[in-house]
Order: structure tokens, then C-alpha cells, then sequence
């Protein structure tokens, strides 16, 4: 059983909505009650339950400062370009007793911490956190204590596993674990055009990637092996597969992965700055 304070979530698109799906889940309560906001009331009207209070921007201006009266977490799930707006409208409005929770990629505790009174903390959960499946890193502001971290993992663990990094760290994991699960669907799509340009159907296709893509992730969760010795039972020596993996690594495969990771740390830079 998780018990968690109140908690208001500003921006409940595809993240915040994910973590949102976390504090529905079973045996997970909230003291106090969850208030979502959107922009838009067609977006706030899907949320809308008798457990979470769902305000929309367009119906009501006043709706952040009405999600964040009371609530002792804040959770910022806006644009990273919209965060400082946000805290500037919504600063007067925060529980002096509160936390603020920014999921924004790139930007900064200490941009923060201007802009509101409270302790901040970072948090970069990805995507599977809809299946309960996420990996959040979590990185404390100096204002932050021991209690709100562990607050903070508790509501990120509602959702999946957790690790504390330093600030310092945060867009490199952001690189890794935040924007991972892009790469892994981009692969899928990749074998799946392959797949229908050796003349599979589209639907054949898609079993066979699919499935492949999920057998493959299984079988790492329950084996207990290493990627490495996994890929070695399926390389026969002098086989077919030992053939693929040639061309896989003479094209650069891990270097490439380490160009764009340095492309994704980059941008989180950019947008770090004001
Ligand atoms: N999508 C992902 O995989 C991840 C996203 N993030 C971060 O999460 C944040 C949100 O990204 P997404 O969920 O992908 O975007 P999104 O566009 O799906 O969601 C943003 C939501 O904010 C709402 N919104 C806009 N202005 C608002 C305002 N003034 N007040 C309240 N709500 C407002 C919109 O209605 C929208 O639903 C970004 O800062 C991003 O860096 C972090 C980790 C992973
Ligand atoms: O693409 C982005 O900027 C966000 C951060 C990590 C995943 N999505």
C-alpha cells in the first residue's frame, strides 16, 4: 500500500497523464486528492473522475492556481519553454509547506528555485510509466529534504523503478532512460519496413516485429542474463545471424547510439538556457 499527500499535476498531456495513471492504480491512495490541469477542456474532460478533479485553462484562468491551493505536491508537466510562466503565475498560490516537481527536460533547479519559495526537485520518468513499467530519475534542489525525496520516489515508484542522481546527471540519463523508449519504437518501425520490403504483409510484419521486440524484452526480465550472452545463444557460430550483426557493427552501431545521445544532452543544454 502507498500512501501519498495531495497532489496537483500542472500539464496532463502524455507524461503527466502516465503518472497520473500511477496514482489511480491499486493500492495507491492520495491524501487530500489529485487535481489535474490541460489547456483544453476536451482534454480535462477525459481525466475527469470521482477521484481526480480535472480543471481545463480555456474554461477557467484561474485553474493552476486552484489545482495548487493545499496541495503539497506540485508536479510540473508543461512544455520545458512554458515552466518559467508557470511558476511565475502560479508562485503566490503554492502551500509554503509544498514541493515543486518538474518532469521538463533541460530545465534547471536553480531556474526554479528564482521563480518559487519552495524546494524543487527534477524528476525524468519515460513513457512505459503508462504500463507501470517507467524508469525515473530523481534529483533534489538544495532546498529539498530527505522527506520530500522520499516523497518524491514514492510517486514516481507508483509508476516504476526509481534512482537518485545529481542534477549533474539528469540529461544524460535523460538521454538514456527519457527518450529510450523512442529508440526502441524506432527500431520496430525500422524491422517492420524491412520486413514488408522482403514481401511480408504489413500484418505479417508486424507479428513478427512485434512480437519479437516483446519476446526478446521477456526473456532479458526473466532469464537473469546479460543483452550480451542472450545475443550470443541466438548467434550460431558461422550462422546467419553472426552475418547481420557484421553488418550491424562494420555501419557504426555504437557510435552512433553515442552520437545521438551527445544530440539529445545537447538540446537538453539549449533548453536550459533562459
Ligand atoms: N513525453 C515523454 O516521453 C517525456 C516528457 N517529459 C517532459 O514532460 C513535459 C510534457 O511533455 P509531454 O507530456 O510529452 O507533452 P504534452 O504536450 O503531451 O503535454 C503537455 C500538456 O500541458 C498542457 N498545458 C499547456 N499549457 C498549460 C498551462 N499553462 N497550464 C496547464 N497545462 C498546460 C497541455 O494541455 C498538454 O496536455 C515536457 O516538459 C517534457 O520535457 C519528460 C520525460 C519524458
Ligand atoms: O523529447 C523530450 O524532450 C522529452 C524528454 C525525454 C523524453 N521526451
Amino acid at each position: 500500500m502507498i500512501n501519498l499527500p495531495s497532489i496537483a499535476i500542472l500539464g496532463t498531456g502524455s507524461m503527466g497523464g502516465a503518472i497520473l495513471s500511477g496514482l489511480l492504480a491499486p493500492g495507491v491512495t492520495v491524501d487530500g486528492g489529485i487535481r489535474v490541469t490541460n489547456r483544453s477542456e476536451r482534454k480535462a474532460a477525459a481525466l475527469r473522475s470521482p477521484s481526480v478533479t480535472s480543471l481545463a485553462i480555456e474554461k477557467d484562468r484561474g485553474a493552476n492556481h486552484a489545482a495548487v491551493a493545499g496541495a503539497r505536491v506540485v508536479l510540473v508537466a508543461v512544455k520545458p519553454h512554458m515552466v518559467p510562466d508557470l511558476l511565475r503565475e502560479i508562485s503566490g498560490a503554492i502551500d509554503p509547506g509544498a514541493i515543486v516537481v518538474s518532469v521538463a527536460a533541460g530545465v534547471r533547479i536553480d531556474t526554479m528555485q528564482a521563480l518559487v519559495d519552495v524546494p524543487v526537485l527534477r524528476a525524468m520518468p519515460n513513457t512505459p510509466a503508462t504500463v507501470g513499467r517507467a524508469v525515473t530519475g530523481v534529483s533534489a534542489g538544495d532546498r529539498a529534504s530527505d522527506a520530500d525525496v522520499a516523497v518524491v520516489t514514492a510517486l514516481f515508484g507508483t509508476v516504476g523503478s526509481v534512482l537518485e542522481v545529481p542534477e549533474s546527471r539528469i540529461d544524460a540519463l535523460s538521454a538514456i532512460s527519457g527518450s529510450g523508449p523512442a529508440y526502441v519504437f524506432l527500431l520496430i518501425e525500422e524491422l517492420e519496413r524491412t520486413a514488408f520490403k522482403l514481401g511480408f504483409t504489413r500484418q505479417e510484419s508486424r507479428v513478427m516485429v512485434e512480437n519479437t521486440f516483446l519476446g526478446a524484452s521477456e526473456l532479458l526480465a526473466v532469464s537473469g542474463e546479460t543483452p550480451a550472452e542472450l545475443r550470443r545463444r541466438v548467434t550460431s557460430p558461422k550462422g546467419t545471424t553472426e552475418r547481420a550483426i557484421e553488418v550491424l557493427e562494420e555501419a557504426g552501431l555504437s557510435a552512433l547510439f553515442d552520437r545521438a545521445t551527445d544530440a539529445a544532452i545537447t538540446r537538453a543544454q539549449e533548453l536550459a538556457a533562459p
